[in-house]
């Protein structure tokens, strides 16, 4: 057996070569950060009798807990699990083996019924107990009286289902792979097991990195980071353009970093950015991630942060095959955690279809729309930056206060006019779906896609930036001709969360919907321009 390896293995023949990935993470394991059962892995610093007694009792455990609720295990499955505090038990269940295995059984029976209460599905060996309530950080894992404090401040009084589930499994030191709907609360799902594993501030350099796929996401995650960590001393930077040029980064102090995935490539590149140290590494928006622009620099940074020990996490609200496939690739142990049905809007937004027979169509609804009813704020997504000007263009001069973004804009002007919205200096919003994904806008009570999405995720993150939080939310897709022949794709959606949709277009056949982004005519009300 090698030096400094955990006797956990003693006795078995290993072969290190075929498991070298497995083996590297229990040869430095960190997994133990002091808030519970992990703590057993750092034997090192331990009475070795405690140990052994210790080790016996998990070596018991590891054969009685195996909840596997949905059925099949997706990622590779290792039996070093670390088990959350409440699993842990002191009797000796060799003398009380019944007793012991009617509480057992008893705490699965009220982990499956907390879940499905709250429709979570949870497949993965010996996924920990789901958080009955926020009381249980404290009492389950020791959290720290700072962020108890920030939770009761920000008005969370009740976990979100997805952060009942995916807090204990990341607290448990196991890698976690999340799909719940849009506003279901993902943000502290991962932020707030990332803090306490994180404890305190240090000078150790990088610990923690949450990558986004846009500048405007990256920018709110750093906020509700800083906002959690009120009261804490950690460091939380976002990468910015100017961060990336001038910052000596062997002498930044930061805990936890936020990117997109293209800057913080650079900054490996240049040689500027350690990430070796990192302790936790976050994909969010994790299907957009792995798309074909973003794959090689995900992967890029996936490498970068070389600690064997680093726990990784994937959460979105959509969740295709072939982000399982690659997700399997990389991850180790993972538990997938999906709320309600996958690949879902959220049941809170009441969806239209509306047809809207031309371009020129579209227009005069909206604005006839407008003219019945406006009921600010108003997001309107459109497939194109030159449609979104033109529609600004059209929309400008309708005593309407309305705003535009799209990534040709200076990133300047972007913040401003998500900020404009924000704050109820433009009632409407003209996008592209640069906002599509992961944007915070609490109180939008409608969305409008102008124009067709170009894939049924693409719908159910557009939709989503309404109906957050539990509030009710409207959206409305206008169609034409051109988009009838994946009509059906979006209609199941709205099926699926429980819309009413006309039977013809259910009867609609369905199609392998590839990218849908029609030729379409300008949006304009004057023929001249259109015949320019
Ligand atoms: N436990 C909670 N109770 C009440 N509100 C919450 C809770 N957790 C988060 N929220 C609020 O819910 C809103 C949506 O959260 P968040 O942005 O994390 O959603 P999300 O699931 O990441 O959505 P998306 O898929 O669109 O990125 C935020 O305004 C957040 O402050």
């Amino acid at each position: 057996m090698e030096k400094g390896t955990s006797f956990l293995f003693a006795g078995i023949s290993f072969d290190k070569k075929k498991f070298a990935n497995d083996f590297a993470r229990f040869k430095d394991t960190k997994q133990g950060n002091g808030d519970g059962p992990t703590d057993d892995f750092n034997i090192g610093k331990r009475d070795p009798e405690d140990v052994a007694v210790s080790v016996r009792k998990r070596k018991r455990k590891i054969a009685y807990v195996s909840e596997v609720v949905e059925g099949f295990n997706v990622f590779k499955s290792s039996k070093s699990v670390s088990l959350p505090f409440e699993e842990q038990n002191d009797q000796d269940e060799e003398n009380q083996p019944s007793r012991k295995k009617k509480e057992l059984n008893k705490q699965i029976e009220q982990d499956a019924l907390l879940r499905k209460k709250h429709h979570i599905h949870v497949s993965g060996s010996n996924s920990p107990s789901p958080l009955q309530n926020f009381a249980e950080l404290s009492s389950r894992y020791g959290c720290d009286s700072y962020l108890l404090h920030n939770l009761a401040e920000l008005g969370f009084k009740e976990p979100t289902p997805i952060q009942r589930q995916a807090i204990p499994v990341l607290l448990s030191g196991r890698e976690c792979f999340a799909c719940a709907p849009t506003g279901s609360g993902k943000t502290l799902a991962f932020v707030c097991p990332m803090l306490m594993k994180l404890k305190h501030a240090s000078k150790d350099g990088i610990r923690a990195v949450i990558l986004c796929p846009t500048r405007e996401l990256a920018s709110q995650t750093t906020r509700e980071c800083k906002r959690m960590a009120k009261g804490n001393k950690f460091r939380i930077k976002l990468m910015t353009k100017e961060l990336v040029r001038n910052a000596d980064f062997s002498k930044l102090l930061c805990d936890i970093l936020i990117s997109t995935p293209l800057r913080l490539q650079l900054a490996i590149c240049k040689k500027k950015v350690d990430l070796s140290r990192v302790e936790h590494l976050v994909l969010d928006e994790s299907d957009k991630l792995f798309e074909l622009g973003m794959l090689k620099q995900i992967d890029y940074v996936v490498k970068a942060c070389s600690n064997t020990s680093v726990i990784r996490s994937l959460f979105s609200a959509t969740l295709p095959d072939f982000v399982e496939e690659l997700a399997r690739t990389i991850m180790h142990d993972a538990v997938r955690v999906v709320v309600g049905r996958k690949n879902t809007a959220s049941d809170t937004i009441n969806q239209k279809l509306v047809y809207a027979g031309s371009e020129e169509g579209k227009l005069l609804a909206l604005r006839q729309s407008f003219a019945e009813s406006l009921n600010p704020p108003v997001l309107i997504f459109v497939q194109n930056k030159k449609r979104a000007n033109e529609l600004y263009e059209e929309l400008k001069f309708d005593s309407i206060r309305v705003g535009v973004v799209h990534s040709d804009l200076a990133q300047k002007q972007r913040e401003n006019a998500v900020d404009d919205f924000r704050a109820g200096n433009t009632w409407v919003l003209i996008a592209t779906d640069v906002v599509a994904r992961g944007l915070d806008f609490k109180g939008v009570n409608c969305v409008i896609n102008f124009d067709f999405p170009d894939s049924a995720a693409a719908y159910i993150h557009r939709i989503g930036r309404s109906g957050r939080a539990g509030r009710t939310g409207e959206a409305i897709t206008f169609y034409t001709e051109d988009d009838v022949l994946v009509l059906r794709n979006i209609a199941n959606v709205m099926a699926a969360s429980g819309c009413e949709v006309p039977s013809w277009i259910m009867a609609l056949p369905k199609v392998k919907w590839r990218r849908h982004r029609p030729e379409r005519e300008s949006i304009s009300t004057n023929p001249e321009d259109q015949e320019e």
